[in-house]
């Protein structure tokens, strides 16, 4: 196979990679979403990046638990749960994150539940920002929009909340509830855009139709076909845009990817979820990819089935190709 040879528009180097292993599920309520990053580099993701893909990966080798920053007390907060262990969580993997983006290297984390992008997102906004000067655009692949406010949530799970925090569209001030997250790490909810959605609270939607958010569901995927789908996203973006792109992998349908905490039916297959990833690549804009929400402990049955999907999103994310 052959190495990926696109040059990167935002990257100065087309090959050097950081990679960060997130071992954290507080953003919602099963556990096991913690052992998906162990699951994936036990498959053998890093040797093919590597060997395969030739990145040069910047590894710690670590999964990261942050069980030195978990706080003692997590009282219920404005109806979230765990907001004081996912916010000192996601404030120290935005740090992370921003260490790789800052220095030119493309930011691969794996999860974890979506709360984590909290982290990722903040993280590579800020980097982006500061080294090309440029707004951060980013892709939201999932059956949900994960756009709830501490108050339209039901739940008060952390993981249908992030991109309400990274657009401003929730705040706060208290420091351990997110009130690190400032103007430098959020992104413009002009710059947001949704594939795969069939799971909306009634909350949300009022949010995506005031906002006048880009959306393209499951309904637009029958009526366009998700060739259509991928050129009005990207177009929406436009092509000097940098893009972080954020993969629940409960956009699949369950059928390819049973192991996950929400699953959703009448989803994406598994060829349309490696497509979005290859085109998203193709644009030469991408400084950052999440994969989330994988949970081997689910249907154990299909764990390794969800794994392989998973694994195969990444690689395409990163420019490997069917030819
Ligand atoms: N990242 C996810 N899988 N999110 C699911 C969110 C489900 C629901 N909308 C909630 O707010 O709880
Ligand atoms: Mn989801
Ligand atoms: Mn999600």
């Amino acid at each position: 196979m052959d190495a990926p040879t696109l040059q990167p528009k935002f990257l100065p180097s087309r090959n050097e990679l950081g990679l960060v292993a997130v071992g954290f599920c507080g953003g919602q309520g099963k556990s096991g979403v913690d052992a998906a990053p162990m699951a994936l580099i036990e498959s053998g993701l890093v040797e093919q990046l590597r060997e395969e893909l030739e990145f040069n990966v910047h590894y710690d080798g670590e999964v990261h638990q942050y069980a030195d920053i978990m706080p003692k007390e997590d009282p219920v907060y404005r109806g979230m749960k765990n907001s004081r262990a996912v916010s000192a969580v996601t404030q120290r993997l935005s740090e992370q994150v921003y260490e790789h983006a800052r220095q030119g290297r493309f930011v691969l984390t794996l999860g974890g539940d979506h709360s984590i992008a909290i982290g990722t997102i903040s993280g590579t906004a800020k980097a982006i920002r500061e080294r090309t000067g440029r707004e951060m655009a980013v892709i939201w692949v999932d059956a949900h929009a994960d756009i709830n406010t501490p108050e339209t949530s039901d739940s008060g799970n952390i993981h249908g909340m992030p991109v309400a925090f990274l657009t401003g569209l929730a705040k706060e001030d208290k420091e351990d509830c997110f009130g690190w997250i400032k103007d430098d790490h959020r992104v413009s909810v002009k710059k947001l855009v949704y594939i795969g959605l069939r799971d909306i609270d009634r909350g949300e939607k009022k949010i995506l139709r005031e906002h006048n958010i880009k959306a393209f569901s499951m309904h637009d995927i029958d009526r366009y076909g998700i060739g259509k789908v991928m050129d009005m996203a990207l177009g929406w973006i436009g092509s000097d845009t940098p893009i972080h792109l954020s993969f629940d992998i409960d956009s699949l349908d369950p059928m390819w990817a049973p192991s996950t905490g929400t699953p959703v039916r009448g989803g994406l297959t598994l060829r349309e979820g490696d497509f979005i990833a290859e085109c998203v690549h193709e644009t030469g804009s991408l400084v950052a990819l999440d994969l989330v929400e994988v949970n081997p402990s689910l249907e154990s049955h299909g764990a390794s089935e969800t794994v392989r999907a998973g694994i195969s999103i990444v690689r395409c994310g990163l420019g490997d190709t069917l030819l």
